[in-house]
């Protein structure tokens, strides 16, 4: 029977092989192998974090294991550097040539960032050899090996061990960094830039730092190289094994941290495998492998579009779910505002997309512990106005103030920071992260932690803190017991709750809701409706748009009506319901 230890077991035995296998009689080839896989799989961690996790491809990693080789090559050879001093400067260097890299190309969308990356991997590689100090296309040699005291890592059964704790530390650190409140804003990028916005995350900052560390780890692996082989040319970092190193990380799995040195594994055995195999099977000496390696990888990536190594993940025996830490400190609150105290005035707002005017000064206002209603037939400029508040679009004239703040040429970001949270009328959640982790990103803004202390996990106390939070507003709306289960198992109405939930967790002043019944049966909708007044009763003010007239009449306290992006009525609902120019526009039979 699989007990809840039997994962950690098979790990346990498969670090023990790993540490014993060079006192084995193993082939030095294989000990080699292992080597060359070891250093792979650090570049193909970094692409995990950078491809796999954050949705930005790049064909670029070899250069910066380049960087990392180079300079530990020089200023060994050249300045008499000790190696464990210029470990960190070869890092160092990775993330110094990353930072104005990557501002140019994490600015890029679509096809033009893997051709932007594409782009300077073969300009940097032809740099390298292009430059007298780097020794041109001969390369830098005599490099020193790795050492301690009078012990030479020379052999490769011995730095073997040195490039083996590097991957297994890295991998750790990557795991602890996704699981922190910076690796879910890195994982939330797959989504798209508006929404992780729209929770406070710093999406351009994000994906900087999430380019910077991989180009730190593929600075680390040309580290690790330059010291094992003690000579380096440009070779191993064209663009080639840039494209193979993309390769590893989406055969073993973009998305998983161990998948990254799964797939390093697969690539380097099969390639070694078909070098020395097919020769004698067909009996030619001709370059079949390649054509052969290339077949097998297209039919893995047809078979396993996600990489293989959710497939293994499946062989293994389940893991119990994380469990939640039981003590933990509340986060701050925000004081809340008294009732009936004006939040958002929208003044005269107007947008026009070029001849055509979206919202034409619309004015209305949300006060405290209000539920107000914003209808309109399709096209009444209703997502607009929503947008203009929350800043995803700005406003052509007119202002919108919160609590007295003008909100005019503020953020997504800074305006959730304010307290306005909102969700979307086409959901916007991570499907593969489970609802407590989707949930946990919408408190974001209300953690401090940064990169370093999620790596090296001394974000503890604030991390056990922004999950028993999430878990607070998963119980508030009622989804306890799938807190742990993917977000995309759930049934629309469960996501449009896991929204209410997300944007609970940013501690909002007032909550936007865009189209929540949209799509869900009567049944959803009635609990929804509990779960919105249960939400007012508590102090909560809401602005939502809403198409479905039975659900809003039944439910807000004021209502707002838009037609061809003109405010036509505002008052209660049943004053809107008598209204005639109301009727005409859009409420026909139901009024
Ligand atoms: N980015 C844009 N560029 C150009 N026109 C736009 C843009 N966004 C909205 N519009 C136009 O502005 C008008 C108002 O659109 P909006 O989406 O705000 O209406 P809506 O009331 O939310 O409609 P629905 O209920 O169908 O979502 C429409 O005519 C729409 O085509």
């Amino acid at each position: 029977m699989t007990t809840p230890s039997s994962r950690f077991l098979l790990v346990a035995g498969a670090l023990m092989l790993l540490a014993l296998l060079p006192l084995l009689p193993v082939p030095p080839f294989w000990i080699t192998l292992l080597n060359n896989i070891g250093i792979a799989s650090l570049v193909t961690i970094g692409l995990v974090l950078l491809t796999g996790v954050g949705g930005l491809t790049s064909f670029g990693q070899a250069a910066f294991c380049g960087f990392g080789a180079y300079t530990t090559a020089v200023l060994t050879t050249a300045y008499g550097f000790s190696p464990w001093l210029t470990l960190p400067l070869s890092v160092a260097m990775g993330a110094i040539i990353a930072l104005p890299l990557g501002l140019i190309t994490v600015r890029l969308s679509g096809h033009f960032l893997p051709l932007g990356t594409l782009a300077w991997g073969i300009a940097i590689y032809y740099l390298f050899g292009q430059i007298d100090l780097l020794g041109r296309h001969d390369g830098i040699s005599g490099i020193p090996p790795l050492a301690i005291g009078d012990f030479r890592f020379l052999s490769g059964s011995s730095i073997y061990y040195v490039i083996w704790t590097f991957v297994i530390l890295t991998a750790l650190a990557a795991q602890n960094l996704l699981n922190s409140r910076i690796g879910r804003a890195i994982r939330a990028l797959r989504g798209g830039g508006q929404a992780p916005e729209a929770f406070g995350v710093n999406v351009a900052r994000a994906k900087l730092t999430v380019f910077v560390l991989a180009s730190m780890t593929a600075a680390l692996a040309g580290w690790l190289y330059a010291h094992m082989q003690r000579a380096i040319n440009p070779t191993p970092f064209s663009i080639s094994m840039g494209i193979e190193y993309l390769l590893m990380a989406v055969v073993g799995g973009a998305g998983h941290v161990w998948g990254a040195i799964f797939g390093a594994s697969l690539v380097l055995v099969l390639k070694e495998a078909l070098q020395r195999l097919l020769p004698e099977l067909i009996g030619t000496s001709a370059n079949f492998e390649m054509i052969v390696f290339g077949a097998l990888l297209v039919a893995i990536l047809q078979l396993a579009r996600d990489g293989l190594w959710p497939l293994v993940l499946r062989l293994l025996p389940a893991g119990s779910p994380p469990s939640l830490p039981p003590a933990a400190a509340d986060l701050e609150k925000r004081r809340p505002v008294p009732a009936g105290t004006p939040l958002i005035r929208v003044d005269k707002a107007r947008k026009t997309f070029g001849g055509l005017v979206a919202v034409n000064d619309v004015s209305f206002e949300v006060k405290a512990g209000q539920i107000v209603g914003l209808i309109g037939p399709n096209g009444a400029g209703k997502s607009t106005t929503f947008d203009l508040i929350t800043g995803m679009n700005h406003l052509t004239a007119g202002q919108i103030l919160f609590n007295g703040k003008p909100l005019s040429g503020l953020s997504p970001r800074e305006i959730a920071r304010l307290g306005v949270a909102r969700t979307f009328q086409h959901p916007k959640i991570l499907p593969d992260m489970s609802v407590l982790e989707n949930v946990a990103l919408g408190a974001h803004l209300r953690g401090y932690s940064g990169v370093v202390k999620s790596v090296l996990h001394l974000d503890r106390p604030e991390e056990a803190s922004l999950l028993a939070e999430a878990k607070r507003q998963i119980e508030r709306v009622g989804l306890g017991p799938y807190m742990h289960r993917p977000a995309g198992d759930l049934a629309l109405g469960q996501v449009r709750i896991l929204e209410i939930a997300r944007a609970l967790a940013l501690d909002p002043v007032v909550l936007l809701l865009d189209e929540p019944a949209a799509g869900l049966r009567h049944g959803e909708k009635q609990e929804l409706a509990v779960l919105l007044r249960k939400l007012r009763e508590e102090g909560m003010s809401i602005l939502l748009v809403e198409h479905d007239m039975s659900f809003v009449m039944g439910l807000v306290d004021h209502l707002v009506v838009l037609d061809f992006g003109t405010r036509i009525a505002e008052g209660k609902p049943q004053e809107v319901r008598e209204n005639p120019a109301v009727i005409a526009a859009y409420l026909g039979g139901v009024a």
